[in-house]
């Protein structure tokens, strides 16, 4: 085989792994993405759609291993109350804290 195609068929091949670990990248950025756009502004929590999916995964992993799975749920009482008296701003402070 000549040199030159030799050259070439290596070139390609270097080529083509350099475009798929761009690929890569960009679906991880894209994922990343979409991650972002689910995330509460004020408390960077998720949301419940992003939840229901975790969850999904989550229990299916669990049950498939036999591994145990919890979740924590906190609720502020009557927080309500937070924003009656100190204001909906303080109230969005509280909740970042
Ligand atoms: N400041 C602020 N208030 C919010 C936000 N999201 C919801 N709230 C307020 O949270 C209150 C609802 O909270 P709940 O937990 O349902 O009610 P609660 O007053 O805490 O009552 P209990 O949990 O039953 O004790 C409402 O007054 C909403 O307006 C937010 O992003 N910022």
């Amino acid at each position: 085989m000549p040199i030159g195609m030799v050259v070439l068929t290596v070139a390609i091949y270097f080529w083509q792994q350099e475009q798929t670990a761009i690929n890569e990248q960009l679906r991880k950025r894209e994922r990343l993405f979409r991650a972002h756009n689910r995330i509460d502004g004020i408390t960077q929590v998720c949301d419940a759609q992003y939840l229901r999916q975790q969850l999904d995964i989550e229990l299916r992993f669990a049950r498939q291993t036999g591994r145990p799975c919890a979740l924590l749920m906190l609720d502020v009482d009557d927080f309500d109350r937070v924003n009656r008296n100190y204001g909906y701003l303080e109230g969005d402070r509280f909740c970042r804290h």
